[in-house]
C-alpha cells in the first residue's frame, strides 16, 4: 500500500466492549467519517505492542454499512502480540485503523444462484453478520443458511442477534429465508450439531439438519474460519463438485482464512 503511515491510517476511540467469553471480544470504535466498506471486508487495526511497536492485525466488520460504529468480534490468544493489548483495552482508548477497508470476501463474488451458505468456524463468523445486515442479500438469495461452529456452545456469540435480526423492518419481509445453525465439536448440546463442517457435508447432515438441498446449480458458498477447515471444507466441496468463484470464471465458493 502506498503513502505514509500518517496519511494511511487515522486514530478512533474506542466506545465499548463486551466480553462473550474470557477469550472472545467484542468491541465497538466510531467509525471515521469516510470510512467505506463492502460488507465481507476487514480493517487493518492497530495498536502498540508490549515492547512499544506498533502491531497491526485484520480484523472483519461486523456492523452494517451505515452504523455510525465499526463492530469487531475477537479472539483474545494468550500471549499474542495484538490481542494482550487488546486485552487491556478500555473504552475511551484510542485503536489506529486504516482509512481503507480491504478484501474480497464478498457476495458480488458471486454471479447467478438462489441459495447462500454461510460456513464458519469461531471468529470467522463475523464478516457474515455485516453481510447479514445488508438489503440486497435478503432481496437476492431465496435461501440464507448460517453455520457457525465452535467447540461448546457458549462461543456461539451473537445467537440472540441473529435469533432476531431477520425481523430488521428493512429485510423482515425476507425473514422465512434465514436458516441458522449452531455446530459445537465439543460437547453434546441438543439444539446443535456434533462434527467438523467438513463431515457435516460429505454425510449430508447439514442439509438434512436444515431441510436445504445443496446443489452446484442453486447453492453458492462463503467459508471462514480456521485455516485447516477452510482447507477441508474447500477440498470437500471440490470432491462434490463445486469450485472457487474468480473473476474470469465464476464459481460456488469463496473462501477467507480467518488468519
Ligand atoms: C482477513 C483476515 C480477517 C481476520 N478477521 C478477524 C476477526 O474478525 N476476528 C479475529 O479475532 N481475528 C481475525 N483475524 C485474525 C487477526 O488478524 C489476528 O491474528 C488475531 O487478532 C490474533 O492476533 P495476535 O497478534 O494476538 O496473535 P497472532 O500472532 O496474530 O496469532 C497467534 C495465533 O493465534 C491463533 N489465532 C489467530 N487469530 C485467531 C482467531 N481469529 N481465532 C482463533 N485463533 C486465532 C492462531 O493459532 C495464530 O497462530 C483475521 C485475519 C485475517 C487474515
Amino acid at each position: 500500500m502506498s503513502g505514509s503511515p500518517e496519511t494511511r491510517y487515522t486514530e478512533t476511540p474506542v466506545l465499548s466492549l463486551h466480553h462473550w467469553t474470557p477469550k472472545l471480544l467484542s468491541f465497538r470504535v466510531e467509525r471515521p467519517r469516510a470510512f467505506r466498506f463492502t460488507p465481507g471486508q476487514f480493517a487493518r487495526l492497530g495498536l502498540d505492542s508490549a515492547d512499544g511497536a506498533p502491531v497491526w492485525r485484520a480484523y472483519s466488520m461486523v456492523s452494517a454499512v451505515w452504523d455510525e460504529h465499526l463492530e469487531f468480534l475477537s479472539i483474545l490468544v494468550p500471549g499474542g502480540k495484538f490481542t494482550s493489548q487488546l486485552a487491556q483495552i478500555q473504552p475511551d482508548a484510542r485503536i489506529r485503523i486504516e482509512k481503507t477497508a480491504t478484501g474480497f470476501f464478498t457476495t458480488d463474488r458471486f454471479v447467478d444462484g438462489t441459495d447462500l451458505w454461510l460456513l464458519a468456524t469461531g471468529t470467522g463468523l463475523a464478516p457474515y453478520l455485516s453481510i447479514l445486515q445488508d438489503p440486497a442479500v435478503w432481496q437476492r438469495f431465496e435461501r440464507i443458511v448460517l453455520v457457525h461452529c465452535v467447540q461448546v456452545w457458549d462461543e456461539l456469540a451473537y445467537r440472540s442477534e441473529i435469533a432476531t435480526l431477520a425481523q430488521h423492518p428493512l429485510w423482515a419481509e425476507h425473514a422465512h429465508k434465514l436458516r441458522y445453525q449452531p455446530v459445537t465439536t465439543r460437547d453434546d448440546h441438543a439444539d446443535a450439531l456434533h462434527a467438523r463442517i467438513p463431515e457435516l457435508l460429505r454425510t449430508c447432515a447439514l442439509e438434512r439438519a436444515l431441510g436445504v438441498p445443496l446443489s452446484p446449480e442453486t447453492s453458492r458458498l462463503m467459508i471462514c474460519g480456521n485455516p485447516t477447515m477452510v482447507q477441508d471444507t474447500h477440498r470437500q466441496l471440490m470432491q462434490m463438485g463445486y469450485r472457487l468463484s474468480r473473476l474470469s470464471a465464476p464459481g460456488q465458493l469463496v473462501v477467507e482464512n480467518a488468519w
